[in-house]
Parts: structure tokens; sequence; C-alpha cells
């Protein structure tokens, strides 16, 4: 979008540079910088509201930015978004879906639609399904799934085509622990594979669990990025975070009638 971005660093999976978004008077994303590794698993954290899942809206080619250009190894997300579109696989917030296909249906019609082989389709389609612990209900509606069940074959359909990397924003949000630890699996297997996983969460356990890198978002800015262990620094994510994002230490004086004399 812009002719003066500088050139993405060698091994960035994502190159973002000085992205922008205003909603009104209010900047949602205000001049974000990042490069992301290729090959990484890496966690996006940030209070609520930090402007995370604009930035993955705009990242992914689903929002357009206000300035700013984001490449996807080397490919700019909104001058070249038909060479970008094919090497992503997206799991977005609240994502909508054909809610009268069956989840079999859904990733059959997502693999057509990503121009595989039909019979590599139907391979993957019950792969998939059979990991993703889907098959019993691969012939219910979307409509009738459950929020884990939505989010596995939400998922199933962003890994379909062997993305190169993977945008996931709250994958684990609502999602019981036997489903969360099925979505890990299926995340660990692709990430040990060399591709590039970027993922939004508000649980720090979760992001120390799996990712190796992180980036920290603040009011519409990267306030802390690297390796896992240099963000946290010696500490738990948790306190790094806390720290970093500066929390206000509650004065006892608000709310004081709560709970109190009736
Ligand atoms: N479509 C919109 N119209 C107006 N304001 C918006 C819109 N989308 C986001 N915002 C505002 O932009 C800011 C960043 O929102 P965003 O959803 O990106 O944050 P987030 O970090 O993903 O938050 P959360 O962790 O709560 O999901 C918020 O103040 C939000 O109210």
């Amino acid at each position: 979008m812009q002719a003066s971005a500088p050139p993405p660093s060698p091994g960035a999976a994502v190159s973002i540079h000085n992205l922008w978004k205003r909603f009104g008077r209010q900047a949602a994303v205000a001049g974000l910088n990042l490069e992301l590794p290729a090959g990484a698993f890496i966690g996006l954290v940030g209070p609520n509201g930090a402007g995370k899942t604009t930035t993955l809206s705009m990242t992914t080619g689903l929002l357009r930015p206000d300035e700013g250009t984001v490449l996807i190894h080397g490919a700019d997300v909104w001058a070249d978004p038909v060479a970008v579109k094919a090497r992503i696989g997206i799991l977005p917030e609240g994502l909508r879906m054909f809610e009268r296909l069956s989840g079999r249906e859904l990733l059959q019609y997502n693999g057509r639609l990503r121009g595989l082989p039909g019979a590599e389709v139907d391979r993957r389609t019950e792969e998939l399904l059979g990991v993703l612990d889907l098959t019993a209900d691969a012939d219910k509606l979307v409509a009738d799934y459950s929020t884990g069940m939505r989010k596995k074959i939400g998922l199933a359909a962003a890994l379909l085509h062997n993305p190169d990397v993977l945008f996931l924003d709250e994958p684990f949000e609502g999602v019981d622990p036997v489903s969360a630890q099925t979505i890990r699996g299926v995340l660990k297997r692709y990430a040990a594979a060399g591709s590039t996983v970027v993922f939004s969460s508000h649980v720090m356990e979760l992001v120390e669990q799996l990712c190796d890198w992180v980036a920290v978002v603040n009011a519409g800015q990267v306030i802390a990025h690297g390796p896992l262990d240099e963000v946290r620094g010696g500490r738990s994510l948790h306190a790094a975070f806390l720290e970093l994002i500066g929390v206000r230490e509650d004065d006892g004086q608000a709310l004081g009638w709560l709970g109190g004399d009736r």
C-alpha cells in the first residue's frame, strides 16, 4: 500500500509496517510495526480493546487498513490478495459459516474453493474430522454445532489447504478442556512441521505452554516482542504482562459499598 515500507527481514513470515486503523476519532491500531519469524508459534497478547482483533483482521485481508503495509512471506496482503490467501489459513473471532451445510459439506466446499482435487479434498476432510473428533457429528448441520465444535470445524477449514501461516483469533475461547487439548495437539503438529502459527489469547498460561515467541499489544501498538523467555525475563508471562501494561493499583476506595451493610 505504501512505497516507502522497508524490505521485510529475511525469515519473516509476516511483516507489518506502520499499520493504522481509526474508528471515528479513536485509533484502534496506531502505527503498529511487527516482524513475525517464520516457523514460530507466536502468541499475540494484550488487554481488552488493545487492537489485537483489528490487527489480525488487517493482517489477513479482512479489514482494509487506513495506512500501512502487511507482507506475508514477501507478498502484499492488499496488493496481491490471491497469492496471500493461498498461503494463509484464518480462524477469525465470531466466524460466520455456512450454517445450512453439514460439517463434512463445509470442509468439502472449502477444499473445492481452494482448488484442491476432489479425491484429495475427501481424504483431507475425513482425516481432519477424525483428528478433531468430529466424525460422529460430520453430517450434523453447522447451525446445530456447539461453540467448541464450531471452533474445531473452523480450524479444520483453515487447515485444509495446508497453509504456510495460520492465524487464530481466540481459538480456545468457549472451548472445553477436552476440545482444547485436541486443538492444541493439532496446532503443535502443524507447527512442528515448520509452519507459522499466530494466535491471540488472554490466557497467559496457554501462551506460555504453546508459544515460543510473543508480542504484547497495548493501545494499538506493540510494546514488547521477541522469544518468550526474553519477554518474560525470568518472571511468569502473567507477571511480565501486568508490568508491561502498567496495571493500576486498586486504591480500595471504589466500590466500598459492595458487599457491605445493606
Ligand atoms: N468496527 C468497529 N467500530 C468501532 N470501534 C471499533 C470497531 N472494531 C474495534 N473497535 C474499537 O477498536 C479498539 C480495539 O478493538 P479490538 O477488537 O481490535 O481489540 P482486542 O485487543 O481484540 O480486544 P479484546 O481482547 O477485548 O477482544 C476497541 O476500542 C474497540 O472498541
